[in-house]
């Protein structure tokens, strides 16, 4: 795929008409080539993910397995952020640890301004209820629950009197007007991924942590959730972390962190798929290129 600066995004970039979708990051609308990293929409300052020194270890001695070696990042208030990697490199354990489900063996992790790497198992369990949501490739929705219900359900395990309002503003957002009171198997793979979407926005989470979101998805409706993604940073001004192994995936983020053997091997902002692809095979080839992998022992995106 070629961009031709400052023009318009063909229409075959994607194989689907140019009006089907808003245009994917990396060619902005509204917004010039080079905008600030997830700069803050509706957020005073300060960032909603912050890992300092991260270390995950499984194991220990000449056993051990160092799946995480020290990983220092800074992540804006409205930022969209991909997190690739061969497989191994470590991105489930980050997103684990990034989301309070893991905890580091060393280092420090802050969400919204919170440490969370001191905190008790109930504390965690909290702020996962009421400060974070969450977007799954199984989309995860409970079947006994109407559409409605399943997305109003993290206000009620967080102990929020249950808004009905929002459910049916987030449901318009998302395109599934009229469906509240449907159930999961009623509804097709990508709008039970919407569903999922609406549910992790219901609370005004500091963060949305997607793992995989469009990987049981065909291309046109992972294109349509991923731009609904899209949508909650810009709009809604929504952090959201997204691991995938789709660089057309994460060519809708403001920057893509790739790791590698449990490091940050290296960073790209506003990239094409064809950009990311090319930065993803030359992790994965034998021998990277020399001073390929010194490019971002810390990644703050300011
Ligand atoms: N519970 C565990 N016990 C031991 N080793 C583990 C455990 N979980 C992960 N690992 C190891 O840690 C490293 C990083 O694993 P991780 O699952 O985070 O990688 P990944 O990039 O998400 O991989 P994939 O793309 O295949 O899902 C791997 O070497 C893996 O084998």
């Amino acid at each position: 795929m070629r961009l031709r600066r400052g023009g318009t995004r063909r229409d075959h970039d994607h194989g689907r008409p140019a009006d089907a979708h808003p245009a994917p990051p990396w060619r902005p609308a509204g917004h010039p080539v080079g905008h600030p990293v997830g700069h803050p929409v509706g957020h005073p300052s300060g960032y909603a993910v912050e890992l300092g020194g991260v270390r995950r270890q499984y194991g220990r001695g000449g056993s051990a397995v160092h799946a995480l070696r020290g990983l220092d990042l800074a992540l804006p208030h409205g930022s969209f952020t991909a997190v690739m990697g061969p497989s191994g490199s470590g991105k489930s354990t980050f997103l684990q640890c990034a989301a309070g489900l893991d905890r580091p063996t060393s280092g420090s992790v802050r969400l919204g301004g919170t440490e969370i790497t001191g905190l008790s198992e109930n504390r965690l369990t909290e702020l996962r209820r009421s400060r974070l949501g969450f977007v799954f490739q199984a989309f995860n929705l409970l079947p006994s629950l109407t559409v409605e219900q399943n997305v109003l359900l993290p206000m009620r395990l967080a102990g929020q009197r249950p808004d009905r309002r929002r459910a049916a503003d987030l449901l318009a957002r998302v395109g599934l007007d009229g469906k509240a009171g449907r159930r999961p198997s009623e509804l097709s793979g990508g709008q039970q991924q919407r569903v999922a979407l609406a549910r992790a926005l219901v609370t005004r989470p500091d963060v949305v942590f997607a793992d995989e979101p469009t990987g049981a998805l065909d291309t046109t409706t992972a294109a349509e959730v991923l731009a609904l993604l899209r949508d909650a940073v810009d709009t809604l001004g929504a952090t959201v972390v997204m691991v995938t192994h789709d660089p057309v995936a994460a060519a809708w983020a403001d920057r893509v962190l790739f790791l590698a053997d449990g490091s940050i091997a290296d960073t790209l902002d506003r990239s094409a798929p064809d950009r990311i692809a090319a930065r993803m095979a030359a992790l994965t080839a034998p021998a990277a290129p020399a001073g390929f992998a010194g490019a971002a022992g810390t990644a703050v995106a300011r």
